[in-house]
Parts: structure tokens; C-alpha cells; sequence
């Protein structure tokens, strides 16, 4: 059987180990400075809490003067008020701790969210802000699951963990104290049980902590896995490949489910040993106590006192196991969350921002090399490449000579490797994003659409500052352009929400949408990655003509698949291997340049293949003389790689 697509392959989770060196307590710290409005209300909860159980631990005392007191053999008759005053101490103090847990609630669910919601924020801001590589190598369902399940796990450890881990460790430590300060030999011995409760704490916290790295990122990788098939269900269903993609997707779930049960299995036998060791110690004190109080060195409160007390210690202690899981988890949850935060973005605005040339759309390609971070060689390579201001270009190569790399290094989408891309006479770097972006826009091949109206889709681009009817007249236009006219005709027009990435739209639909997009944000420069290639010649032919009205005085790259997309360009650059080797018109390069008459008739082969207008049928462009077109190829590219 064919291996499945990338669709359901495991995807890496870069820059996760570093963090592994940190202390569980230092890593935690990461979170300070997003915690930092909520602490007041945090430490108030602690605060709540910690009172909660000094109240639980105040009630013993009054316990062991009850007994000792009022209740001792022959003070029952004389003492009632004392009996009634004590009786009323217990009930206040077990309705002042009900109470004071009811506000530690209230004191920390309004901040747990709150945070959770500020570091959702901050993360999607910064994904947002990450360049196009940053993209290119990370996974979106790890992505997915940073954003959502581990910003869950922090906050229900924020609500919850953090304060019990605080409070647990506080009505311990006072607790033992108090054992140790009324009963001396009673209380120290079961002091003792303390030593191995910590060393296998310590031993459960180094195990654990690498079964819930390994789970969190598991469970990032299915959720990368569910995204791609749902995504790609057209593809799996139309291969019939769907059994094989739940096959996978079953593989991965139970790779899943087992470090799931090793996590369970781990917390299960902390928990075991967490709740035999304080019952054993208990059950020993019991037997030295009786003994002590027998021989008259501890009295019956004393004694009552004691077991109360490790009452109220022994649950954080038997407790300790998940509380130290849902701590591991937070800071795993931590890790994986600073990982992407701390991703820091080579590609930002200058400290000191150039002001933008006049804004003529004049761009240059300076002695430009490429190389995408991953890649051993460099994709393209010392390309010289001259847009002048309004002119329309068709850059023409072989698939994979770098057209589309090309095209994404004028909106800075990638940064040049070496060399210069400038826009009209300023280095792109030297600009804002955002003014570099404002005057470039781009129309890809594969039209991203979001779920939202038509007519958000096709505004995208276009300044919110505007007035409505400026926008409606934008609108209106590039739809005409893009030959979109479909929209109108859609159950609510323009305000039809389209679906998910636009996929309730035909593929050519989707593409005159993406390109209405490009034309209303009305830019300086426009950059058409084979907009047309979904379209039918009838409509393709339409667009044609209206975009070569529209793009007078916009300076176009447009990239061609298509020998009628090259009938849009005034000139035409030629790339090969990286290299621009030729830039003429149509006819020029036609006479002169063989890999230009090579590629120019492997586009006529495929688009009379496909049914598609060859240049002959095409509009002519502006200044291309139809000579040269029956040149013979060149023998040795003739059976050459296809396009
Ligand atoms: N994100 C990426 N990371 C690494 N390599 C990439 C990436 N994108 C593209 N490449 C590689 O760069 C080369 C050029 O790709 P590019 O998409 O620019 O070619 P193209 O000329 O536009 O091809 P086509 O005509 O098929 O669209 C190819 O070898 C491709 O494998």
C-alpha cells in the first residue's frame, strides 16, 4: 500500500527541549508578568484558603479543651456555659471555613480566565506577527492545542493547583508543627512519614514530567492530524485513501492512549504510596499514642486533638499526587506555550523607519539571493529584475524555478538572503510591514477565503478608515473586474457568508474572489500568482480584458502558467534555475531566447490539453508582434522536464 499523505504523518515540535533544563519553580515563573494583574486577587484566594484551614486546624484545639474540659470526668455538671461556648467555637469556626473557601472561588475563577484569555490573545498576536517560515515548519495542530488544551490546563491549575499546592504545603508544615509543639514524641514520629512522602514525590515529579511533555505534544501532533484530514477530506475521499487516514489517525490515538495510562498508572501509584504512608504512620501514632495516653504523659484531648488534626493534614498529603500532576502538567503546558511565544520574528519593522519613496510602484530586484531556512541551496540566485513603475510583467519559468518564492519577497513575506528588493528606491526592509504590505498586494494561485461575508473577504485589504461608499465602489469594481459577478447571485449577495477557507465556493469562484481582494486594496503593486489558472477560457478572456484596463498605472508581476496570462504583460522575464536569464517582450524572447520558446510551448501544449486559449487566440499583448511563434524548439529541451 502507498504510504499515506503528509496529511497524517507526525509532525516535529521544534524548540521544545531547552526549557527541560529549567526548574519546575523557574519555569512557572515564566508566567509572572501575565499573572501579575491577577495576583491581588490570587494571593487574596491564597489568603481565603490558607484562613480556611488554619480555621480547620483551630478546631482540634478547641477539641482537646472540650474533652479535657468541660466533657472531663466530674467537671460534666458544673461547666455547661463552658460546654455551649466551645460547642458554638466549633460551629463558627467550621461555618467561617465554609466560608472562607466559597471566597477563595470567587477570589480565583474570575482571574483564571482572565489570564487564560490574555495569554490566548498575546499568542495568536504574536503567531500572527511570526513571518511565513515560522509557518512553514510548524505544525497547526500544535499550534491549535497550545492555544486551547494547554491554556486550559494553566488556568484550571491557576483556579485550582496553585492555590492548593500553596495551601497544601502551608496546613502541612503548620499543621506537623502544631503535632509536634503539643504531643513532642507523638508528633515527630509522625514527622517521620514526611521523609519518604517527599523523596517519592521528587522521584514521581522527574517521571511524570516527561510522560506529560511527551502526551501534550501527542496530543498536538493528533490534533495537527485531525486538522489536515478535515482539510484534505475531498482528496482522502476522492482516493478512497479515508480507511487509511483513520488507520493512522487510529495509530497516533492509541499511541495517545498509552502514554495517557502510563501517566495514569504513574499518578496511581504515587497516589497509592501517598495514601499508605500517612495511614500506616497514622495507625502507628495510634498505637503510641493509646500507650503514652495510658500512661498518663498525653490526656484524652490531647490525644482526640492529635487525630484531628491529622485529619485535616492527611488530606493535602493523600492530595499531593495530583496536585504535583496538575503542577507538572501546568509547566508543561508552560514550556510548550513560551516555546512559540519566545520564537523571536527576524522579520520587523526597523527601529528607525524610512519614509516611503513617492509612491510610484517602481520595484527592483537587486542582486537577490534566496534561500529558505531549511534548504541546503538556494533557490534563487543573484536575480537583477527591473518593474518599472505601471508596467506589467509575466515572469515565466519551469515549476519549481522559484516564481512563486520571487513573488512573496516583494510584500516581505520572506526576507532576501543576500541583495535587495527595493520599492520605489527603498530597501522593503527599511519600510514599515505595513506600509510595505498597504502597497503591495498579492492575489495567490491557491485563494485563502476566510469564514466571513463576500464582501469582508474582497475588503480585506482595503483602509476600514474609508467611507462606506468609497468601499461600496471598490467593491463593486473589483468584483466586476474579477468577473464575480456570481456574488450577486448568492442566497444574501455580498453579505453571504462564505464557509470554512471558502470551500462552499467552485475553485475558479474562490480564485475571482482572491483576486477582486488584490484589486480593491487598490496597491501600488500587484502581484498575481497565476490568478486565472481555475478559470474557464470564456471567463478567463473576460478578466483579461478588464484587468489590463485596471492595471494601467499599476505596476503588475504576474506570474503565468497560462500563454493568455502572458498576453497581460507589457514584458516578460525569464527565470531559470533561479536565475532571470531574459527579460523582452513576448516576440523578443520568441526570437531570441530558446528556453523562453521552450517553456512558451510547453504552456501551449498544456493549455491546448486542457482546452485552454493559446497565445494565438489570446488578446495580443500591447507591444508583442506574433513573429517567431513557429521557431522550433531546441532539441535537447524539447524533451525536457514539462511544465
Ligand atoms: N516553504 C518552503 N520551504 C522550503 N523549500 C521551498 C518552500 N517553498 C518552495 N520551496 C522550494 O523552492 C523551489 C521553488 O518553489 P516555487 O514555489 O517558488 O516554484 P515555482 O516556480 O513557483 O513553481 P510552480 O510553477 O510549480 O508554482 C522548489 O524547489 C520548492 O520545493
Amino acid at each position: 500500500m502507498a504510504p499515506m499523505p503528509s496529511a497524517v504523518a507526525p509532525t516535529p515540535t521544534p524548540a521544545s527541549l531547552p526549557a527541560a533544563e529549567r526548574s519546575t519553580v523557574a519555569a512557572l515563573l515564566r508566567l509572572m508578568p501575565f499573572i501579575r494583574p491577577a495576583l491581588p486577587r490570587i494571593v487574596g484566594g491564597m489568603a481565603s484558603a490558607l484562613g480556611a484551614s488554619l480555621a480547620a486546624l483551630a478546631i482540634p484545639r478547641v477539641l482537646q479543651h472540650l474533652v479535657d474540659g468541660p466533657l472531663a470526668e466530674g467537671a460534666r455538671d458544673q461547666d455547661a456555659s463552658a460546654l455551649w461556648g466551645a460547642i458554638g467555637l466549633v460551629l463558627a469556626l467550621g461555618l467561617a471555613e465554609a466560608g472562607l473557601i466559597l471566597a477563595r472561588r470567587n477570589l480565583v475563577m474570575l482571574p483564571g480566565t482572565k489570564v487564560e484569555a490574555v495569554m490566548r490573545m498575546a499568542l495568536f498576536r504574536h503567531l500572527q506577527d511570526l513571518p511565513v517560515a515560522f509557518h512553514d515548519r510548524w505544525a497547526g495542530g500544535q499550534l491549535l492545542s497550545r492555544s486551547m488544551s494547554d491554556l486550559g490546563l494553566l488556568r484550571r491549575w491557576l483556579v485550582f493547583g496553585l492555590v492548593q499546592l500553596v495551601v497544601s504545603v502551608a496546613t502541612v508544615v503548620v499543621g506537623v508543627g502544631l503535632l509536634v509543639a503539643t504531643t513532642g514524641w507523638l508528633g515527630l514520629v509522625y514527622l517521620a512519614g514526611a521523609v519518604p512522602v517527599t523523596v517519592i514525590a521528587f522521584r514521581f515529579a522527574r517521571r511524570y514530567r516527561v510522560i506529560a511533555r511527551r502526551s501534550q505534544d501527542q496530543a498536538g501532533d493528533l490534533a495537527t492530524t485531525v486538522e489536515e484530514s478535515v482539510h484534505g477530506i475531498r482528496v482522502l475521499k476522492a482516493f478512497g485513501r479515508g480507511r487509511d487516514a483513520l488507520d493512522s489517525f487510529t495509530g497516533q490515538a492509541e499511541r495517545l492512549r498509552t502514554t495517557e495510562l502510563a501517566k495514569a498508572r504513574s499518578q496511581a501509584s504515587v497516589n497509592v504510596a501517598l495514601t499508605l504512608i500517612p495511614e500506616l504512620t497514622l495507625a502507628v501514632c495510634l498505637v503510641l499514642g493509646a500507650l503514652l495516653a495510658h500512661d498518663g504523659q498525653l490526656t484524652v484531648g490531647s490525644l482526640t486533638a492529635f487525630f484531628a488534626t491529622v485529619a485535616v493534614i492527611n488530606g493535602p498529603v493523600v492530595d499531593l499526587g495530583m496536585t504535583l500532576s496538575m503542577t507538572l502538567n501546568a509547566r508543561t503546558a508552560v514550556d510548550r506555550y513560551f516555546d512559540v511565544l519566545t520564537t523571536a520574528n527576524p522579520l520587523t519593522d526597523p527601529a528607525e523607519p524610512a519614509a516611503p519613496g513617492e509612491p510610484h510602484g517602481h520595484v527592483r530586484l537587486r542582486d537577490v539571493t534566496f534561500r529558505y531556512d531549511d534548504a541546503a541551496v538556494p533557490v534563487l540566485e543573484h536575480v537583477d529584475l527591473d518593474l518599472p513603475a505601471g508596467t506589467t510583467t509575466a515572469l515565466v519559468g519551469l515549476t519549481g524555478s522559484g516564481k512563486s518564492t520571487l513573488a512573496m519577497l516583494l510584500p516581505r513575506l520572506y526576507d532576501v538572503t543576500s541583495g535587495s528588493v527595493e520599492l520605489d528606491g527603498v530597501d522593503v526592509r527599511h519600510l514599515r510591514r505595513a506600509d510595505v504590505r498597504q502597497a503591495v498586494a498579492v492575489a495567490f494561485e491557491d485563494p485563502t477565503l476566510f469564514s466571513a461575508s463576500v464582501r469582508d473577504n474582497v475588503l480585506l485589504g482595503v483602509d476600514d478608515a474609508l467611507p462606506g461608499a468609497v468601499k461600496e465602489e471598490l467593491l463593486a469594481e473589483a468584483l466586476d473586474v474579477a468577473q464575480a459577478h456570481f456574488a450577486a447571485r448568492l442566497p444574501q449577495g455580498v453579505e453571504t457568508r462564505i464557509g470554512e477557507e471558502g470551500l462552499s465556493l467552485s475553485g475558479g469562484q474562490r480564485q475571482r474572489l482572491a483576486l477582486a481582494r488584490a484589486i480593491a486594496a487598490r496597491p501600488r503593486v500587484l502581484v498575481l500568482d497565476d490568478p486565472l489558472s481555475a478559470l474557464d477560457v470564456a471567463t478567463e478572456e473576460a478578466v483579461t480584458g478588464r484587468l489590463r484596463e485596471v492595471l494601467h498605472g499599476t505596476t503588475t508581476l504576474v506570474i503565468a502558467h497560462r500563454p493568455s496570462t502572458v498576453a497581460l504583460a507589457d514584458r516578460v522575464a525569464v527565470l531559470q534555475d533561479g536565475r532571470i536569464t531574459a527579460v523582452g517582450t513576448h516576440s523578443e524572447l520568441l526570437a531570441t531566447d530558446a528556453h523562453y520558446r521552450y517553456v512558451i510551448s510547453s504552456l501551449e501544449g498544456d493549455a491546448a490539453e486542457h482546452g485552454i486559449g493559446t497565445l494565438a487566440e489570446a488578446p495580443a499583448p500591447p507591444d508583442a508582434a506574433r513573429d517567431g511563434e513557429d521557431e522550433t524548439l531546441h532539441d535537447d529541451e524539447a524533451t525536457g522536464a514539462r511544465l
